[in-house]
């Protein structure tokens, strides 16, 4: 294991800043490496969320805060050599036990920035454009706005013995992704309440817009994208290694 620079590495100062979270172990995918780390065709899924959202991070008002797993010093080398052969403006950072920590340790890096948009280095093919949308509903007001998809199974609540409770309304669903975008000033005020929850309540939260609903304030939900599927599984990554190659 190479040496690990020290962090954070530089604080960042544009207008928005694009916190990609990638300190996930990615336990449930199995990979025996962080899962930002595994393949995609011939980049890592980080460098590969890198090149889906490029216009977007090539922005000169836009600043990339990439929080990265402790001791993985090639990795980081990887990442930074990446950011700056593609014009990406780079600040790193590593990520805590939970997503909740890593978030906020991304979020150090950007006090000056209106506006936040948290990523899943686990969605890579998340694209600009979608990017784009969150921030355009932000700049029109809006304090949080994340995207979501129709759900297309017919969904059931069901009992602790597996016995169907009730079909629910599929209208009123939507399976929700990544990028969220948020007034930075707000995102950390929402944090800051939490820090009166308990630890069960803090782990019960696995997205930024939950910080915003258990305190009552509005998030915004905009149409996602179905390519921006979540790589959990090992099946996630076949069904995105496929959409990949496709795409080459
Ligand atoms: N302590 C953590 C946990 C998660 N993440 C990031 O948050 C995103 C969504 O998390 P998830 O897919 O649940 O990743 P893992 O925690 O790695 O997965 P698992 O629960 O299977 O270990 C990923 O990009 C992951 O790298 C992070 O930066 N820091
Ligand atoms: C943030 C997220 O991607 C929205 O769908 C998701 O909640 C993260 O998933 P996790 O498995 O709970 O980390």
């Amino acid at each position: 294991m190479t040496e690990t620079p020290a962090v954070p590495r530089k604080e960042a100062s544009a207008r928005v800043a694009v916190i990609m979270v990638a300190a996930g172990q990615g336990t449930r995918l199995g990979y025996g490496i962080p899962k930002a780390e595994a393949p995609i065709a011939e980049h890592s899924m980080l460098e590969t969320a890198l090149l889906s959202a490029d216009s977007f991070l090539r922005r000169d008002d836009v600043q990339l805060v990439a929080v990265l797993p402790p001791e993985r010093g090639e990795f980081q080398q990887l990442i930074e050599n990446f950011a700056r052969e593609h014009g990406h403006h780079l600040a790193v950072t590593h990520g805590g036990a939970t997503r909740t920590e890593s978030v906020l340790n991304g979020l150090v890096l950007a006090p000056d920035a209106e506006f936040v948009l948290v990523h899943d280095a686990a969605r890579p093919l998340a694209s600009a454009v979608l990017f784009e949308r969150v921030l355009t509903s932000l700049e029109a007001g809006s304090e949080a706005t994340i995207p979501g998809i129709k759900v297309a199974d017919t969904i059931k609540r069901i009992s602790t013995t597996a016995e169907v409770a009730e079909t629910v309304n599929r209208d009123e669903l939507r399976a929700i992704q990544t990028p969220q975008g948020f007034q930075r000033v707000a995102l950390q005020e929402a944090y800051v309440a939490t820090q009166s929850w308990t630890d069960a309540e803090r782990e019960a939260a696995t997205d930024e817009a939950m910080l915003f609903e258990m305190q009552g304030r509005p998030v915004q939900v905009i149409e996602g994208e179905q390519r921006a599927l979540k790589v959990t599984t090992a099946h996630d990554l076949q069904v995105v290694r496929f959409l990949a190659s496709e795409e080459q």
